[in-house]
């Protein structure tokens, strides 16, 4: 069992683990993670991973069977009134909005913190303009598309935020555009001291948005890594190149890893970010020579190496 610490803003998972089926389905299996403040992390996880239960058992929807979840220095698992007054969660499931508008399921939020009057409708408008979702503001509820839905439920969440909030797959079904539009919302809340934990299967985007992910597999916590900045894990790189000549290739730098598809002529390097310029700059006199037909560039994807980290099945 590992002890995590951190100081007393951090969210202490310790050890929770959850089963069902009397111990014969493994949710969660012996899971120790600091979540920090100012952090979006990403809990990323085939069907079935346990992604949802770690959620459920943060903000007391589920009791863990072992282990301490600890705010504060205070247990929510023994006071589930306490983390409920300090988690908000977007559901993986739509917010129940059936016979209410969208405007009025954030307002309602609003009144449920306390918050009435002016300031209620200022902070309502201010995240449908935020997620630009006013020109349905006054549509009910289940006129909504599914896409529209989920952004209603990411606005509710969000609205009126607790310091921490839990979002299970909160881009699903969104466009492009506004998928942006949450990402930079939830940037906005870790820059004011938020913890963000959002469930995803977006590989692409926790790569693009997330500090740092949590993989799971079979209930376990098999890797957390950051991925931004110095730390950035993801940093190889795939350079594929379909010469018309292969005496080219007698001229390779010495240093770079190769592997070739004769029957295509295709030569493929592997390269760390510090093998890219010479790769590049042998490519460039090639093509200068007519000897490449087509070049293709691509850096490593968590996408790519996620199927060498888990099985993929449940
Ligand atoms: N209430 C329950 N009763 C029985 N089994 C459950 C219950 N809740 C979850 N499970 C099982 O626990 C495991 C983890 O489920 P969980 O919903 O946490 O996975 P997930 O990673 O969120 O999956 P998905 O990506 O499909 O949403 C699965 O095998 C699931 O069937």
């Amino acid at each position: 069992m590992i002890e995590i610490k951190g100081d007393n803003k951090d969210l202490i998972i310790n050890a929770v683990s959850k089963s069902y089926k009397r111990g014969t389905v493994r949710a969660n299996c012996d899971i120790s993670v600091a979540l920090h403040p100012g952090q979006i992390v990403a809990i990323i996880g085939h069907n079935g991973a346990g992604k949802s239960t770690l959620l459920n058992q943060i903000i007391g929807i589920v009791k863990p069977d072992q282990g301490q979840i600890d705010y504060n220095g205070i247990s929510f698992i023994d006071n589930t009134k306490y983390a409920r007054s300090l988690v908000s969660m977007m559901p993986q499931l739509y917010a129940p909005l059936a016979g209410v508008t969208l405007r009025q399921s954030i307002e309602s939020i609003l009144h449920i913190r306390g918050i009435s009057g002016k300031k209620n409708k200022e902070l309502c408008k201010e995240i449908l303009d935020e997620l630009k979702i006013e020109k349905w503001a006054d549509r009910p509820g289940e006129k909504l598309s599914g896409g529209l839905q989920r952004l209603a439920s990411f606005a509710m969440a969000v609205v009126y935020p607790s310091p921490i909030l839990l979002l299970d797959e909160p881009t699903n079904d969104v466009d492009p555009v506004r998928r942006k539009l949450i990402w930079n919302y939830m940037r906005k809340l870790a820059r004011n001291g938020h913890i963000l934990v959002v469930v995803t299967h977006n590989l692409l985007e926790v790569e693009q948005y997330a500090d740092r992910f949590l993989l799971l597999n079979h209930g376990k916590l098999i890797q957390d890594e950051l991925t931004v900045g110095e730390h950035k894990q993801i940093s190889s790189n795939t350079l594929f190149v379909v010469m018309n000549d292969w005496d080219a290739l007698s001229n390779l730098p010495e240093s770079l890893e190769t592997r070739y598809i004769e029957e295509e002529m295709q030569v493929i390097f592997n390269l760390s970010a510090e093998q890219v310029p010479d790769a590049i700059a042998w490519v460039l006199k090639q093509i200068h020579e007519r000897k490449v037909v087509n070049y293709r560039l691509t850096s490593a994807t968590l996408e790519a190496s996620y199927g060498g980290l888990t099985d993929g099945n449940e």
